[in-house]
């Protein structure tokens, strides 16, 4: 398994070791132990999968308060997943990061609490997956708008298709100092 920071500090992205024969493959997803021996000791307490087609953006998404750190990856297709710092008072708030994950490179992307999440999925179809560190909460889910502009998100995809809920949601700039979590050095 090897582990690499991304330019958002806590952010990282995990590559399993494939092995492959005749039958197929196999690939730990997640081990504690490996990832501990790097620093990162995520409680997971829910799992989650998704599908959607091509086009379909998801995010951007974050819950206050019980914020969710999630560990993320791609069974079948290809998405372009994004993080946003939105931790009031850290020094990449509002900075964001994109790894692409794929069925193909196998990669998994370590999220911490405090950042928003999204993806857009560039393939026909694409089976999401997710381990949680917090388990949902209706009352605290919360969103950001995809295009932000004080973002300035490079997705890429222009038109995509949204849930009414994302459509719907704020820009950072507005939400209340008290909806948003607090950066601790
Ligand atoms: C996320 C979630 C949703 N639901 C329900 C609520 C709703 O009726 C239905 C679909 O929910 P959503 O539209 O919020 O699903 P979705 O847009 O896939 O939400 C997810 O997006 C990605 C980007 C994330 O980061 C996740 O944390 C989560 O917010 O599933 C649960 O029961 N448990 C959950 O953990």
């Amino acid at each position: 398994m090897k582990l690499t920071e991304t330019r958002l500090p806590g952010c990282v992205v995990i590559e399993p070791q494939v092995f492959g024969d005749s039958r197929g493959q196999f690939f730990e997803s997640f081990n504690c132990d490996k990832l501990a021996a790097h620093g990162l000791t995520p409680n997971f307490v829910q799992g989650n999968v998704s599908t959607s087609t091509r086009g379909v953006l998801r995010g951007l998404h974050y819950q206050w308060p019980k914020p969710q750190g999630k560990y993320v990856s791609v069974l079948d297709g290809e998405v372009w997943d994004v993080a946003v710092d939105i931790r009031r008072g850290s020094p990449t708030y509002g900075k964001w990061e994109a790894v692409l994950l794929s069925g193909e490179n196998r990669l998994h992307f370590w999220i911490p609490e405090g950042f928003a999440h999204g993806f857009a999925v560039l393939s026909e179809r694409a089976t999401f997956t997710y381990l949680c560190t917090q388990t949902y909460d209706r009352d605290a889910d919360a969103g950001i708008r995809w295009n932000d502009p004080a973002l300035a998100i490079d997705w890429p995809v222009a038109e995509p298709i949204l849930s009414d809920k994302d459509m719907r949601a704020p820009l950072l700039a507005d939400i209340a100092d008290d909806r948003l979590p607090v950066y601790a050095a």
